[in-house]
């Protein structure tokens, strides 16, 4: 058995094994709501359909209202304890708590991976994506709210007016940067723990980042956020702070929140006057159930999800439900505009190490130099961000091999090349891709999975800027540690038919490693599906709330924002309904 295979393997063993151990001891079922006794006919004030990144803040604000009745509905169960563990997070993907979906083939953008199509992880789980992602805690830039309020004609989401709640949701436990100027950008009275990570091995990239000409900042989520520094992670106490976790564990024993699990919401239903009444939903049991809300049904499935359960519910593009035989409630472009952020890998070699290292802390990430870059010095927002892991042999053969699914000569090779080494695995990341993909349904079956086009780096563009970031990082090997360590590069054999430096070498190379960091959004967006208060256009007393709701990507990981949008977003349900019973 190769390297590669032999790896792939061990995980799979693993995760067996952590699978069995949660299942049989319930280790984590103590932390989460117990499951809601819902009956068919079942009448809430609010049904929130999706426990994830949104569903679980929105479904915390609305119960602050002792009178307002709360069914929070997911097709996922309690997350696991490798989700609580931050340092378990690889074990995470491809199990039963991820939606395991596929692209579409594209016969372009993934020939170098096992498939050749995007694996595409979705949390399946309270907490949803918050459960499973790699927990990077990073706002965005301020020029990207300001984008959405042009993109939408209104001010509700600019930067002036979604920092408040960024820091109502925010429980920054770090010293430091409450001595700092930038203390007044951050909360400490929110549910969701945020920290720094503070690792002693980063000092060397972060000292040759700076010979670069980057700046060193301490805080990546002040004012002032290009250059270089160590990652805030949504990490409190050795511990994930998934939604779940930070959002529903603190309020599990509220009597009016009603978490139901493993319930599948299949339909939205409407009374004449196109006023969202029900849902239609199948329990873990097998039965079906419809479940009346008397004043607002909010969608928080995901940006995959959201769509396909409106397409489900008649509000799509005409001409698409029409074909699928579905009535239309509503002639909207749901499921198009998909946006996502990819990602090119470089991997370095650097100084020797002894390889056989203790096992490695559950409880943290990896160490990691979190770079936000603009290639014109006088610009204010970045054009690529780049996360440079700092791992050893075993951990880039993990990332290679099972994280990214790059076939097996290629893992096999950078294998060869890292035994011994200190590794810094390089991802670049495109933050404002021109490419855009839509989902379509595949049948009227809602277990069936919609047809995800992806379309990653489908204009040229976008592989041509992607071509360009790798590049940018690539200078690192003309900085002092990189000499004094006769730092390596690993070059693919696949493109070495270009010179080794040339334009087209690095557009071969994004090409070929390049990979989604799973950021979907933009499937119900705000202006074409959603008002500016996400309700949706051509009905009433139905709300989307989650990634899918974002007109355009922002610059950076997308949860925080997510989390920013559900605080907003319950304001605006709770002021609206404020008189209502
Ligand atoms: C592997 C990975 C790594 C990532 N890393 C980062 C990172 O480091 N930092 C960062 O900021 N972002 C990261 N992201 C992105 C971010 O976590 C997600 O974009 C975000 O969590 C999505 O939130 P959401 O509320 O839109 O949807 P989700 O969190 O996906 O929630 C949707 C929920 O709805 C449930 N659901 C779906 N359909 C139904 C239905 N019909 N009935 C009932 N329930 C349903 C799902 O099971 C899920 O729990 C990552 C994502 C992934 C997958």
């Amino acid at each position: 058995m190769d390297a590669t295979s032999a790896t792939i393997a061990n995980i799979k063993l693993t995760q067996n094994a952590l699978q069995v151990l949660t299942a049989t001891l319930h280790l984590t079922s103590y932390l989460y709501p117990e499951q809601a006794l819902v009956y068919d006919g079942d009448v809430f004030d609010y049904i929130v359909v999706g426990a994830g990144s949104a569903g679980c803040v929105i479904a915390n604000r609305l119960t602050e209202d002792p009178t307002s009745r709360v069914l929070l509905v997911e097709a996922g169960g309690d997350p696991p304890l490798e989700s609580s563990l931050p340092g378990l997070l690889p074990y995470l993907k491809h199990t039963r708590d991820d939606w395991n979906y596929t692209s579409v083939y594209d016969e372009y953008s993934q020939q170098c991976h096992t498939p050749p199509v995007d694996e595409i992880t979705r949390g399946k789980m309270l907490g949803g994506c918050s459960s499973n992602n790699n927990m990077y805690y990073v706002r965005a830039n301020p020029y990207d709210y300001d984008n959405w309020a042009n993109i939408i004609n209104d001010d509700t989401w600019n930067y002036k007016n979604v920092l408040p709640y960024f820091i109502k949701s925010e429980k920054l436990q770090d010293p430091n940067i409450w001595n700092t100027p930038t203390a007044c950008f951050h909360g400490k009275d929110g549910y969701l723990g945020v920290t720094r990570q503070y690792a002693n091995v980063t000092n060397k990239y972060l000292k040759a980042f700076s010979e670069l000409g980057f700046k060193i900042v301490f805080d990546s989520n002040g004012n002032f956020t290009l250059g270089f520094t160590e990652p805030m992670l949504t990490v409190a106490n050795g511990t994930r702070q998934s939604t779940a976790t930070a959002f529903l564990s603190p309020i599990k024993n509220r009597r009016n929140l009603y978490v139901l699990k493993n319930t599948l919401v299949t339909k939205i239903n409407f009374d004449e006057h196109n006023n969202a009444v029900s849902i239609d939903a199948i329990k873990e049991n097998n039965e079906n159930v419809t479940i009346i809300a008397k004043k607002e049904i909010i969608v928080s499935a995901g940006t995959i999800n959201s769509a396909q359960l409106l397409m489900l519910s008649g509000i799509g593009p005409r001409k698409h439900l029409e074909d699928l035989s579905i009535n239309v409630i509503s002639d909207l472009p749901v499921g198009e505009n998909l946006q996502d952020h990819i990602t090119s890998i470089s991997v370095y070699a650097t100084e020797r190490v002894n390889n056989s290292q203790a096992p490695k802390n559950p409880h943290t990430p990896l160490p990691t130099v979190v770079g936000q870059v603009a290639l014109n010095k006088s610009q204010l927002n970045p054009d690529y961000q780049t996360f440079n892991i700092i791992t050893d042999v075993d951990g880039l053969l993990q990332f290679c091999a099972f994280t990214c699914s790059f076939k097996n000569d290629i893992c096999n090779n950078f294998h060869k090349l890292a035994k011994g080494r200190e590794i810094m695995i390089s991802q670049t990341i495109l933050l404002r891709p021109k490419s855009r993909g839509r989902i379509l349904l595949r049948s009227i079956n809602p277990y069936e999975y919609p047809q995800i086009y992806t379309r990653h780096l489908s204009k040229a563009v976008d592989l041509n800027n992607l071509a360009a970031y790798i590049e940018d990082v690539y200078r690192v090997m003309s900085t002092n540690y990189f000499k004094e360590v006769n730092a390596t590069f690993f070059s693919l054999k696949d493109c070495l038919s270009y010179k080794l430096g040339s334009k087209d070498y690095w557009k071969c190379h994004a090409l070929c490693l390049a990979t989604s960091i799973y950021h979907y959004v933009g499937t119900c967006s705000m202006g074409s599906v959603v008002d500016a208060r996400l309700r949706v256009f051509g009905v009433k007393r139905l709300r989307v709330v989650d990634g899918s709701v974002m007109p355009a990507i922002t610059s950076g990981n997308i949860n925080a924002p997510i989390i920013m949008m559900s605080e907003k977003a319950a304001d605006f349900i709770k002021s609206e309904n404020m008189f209502s019973n």
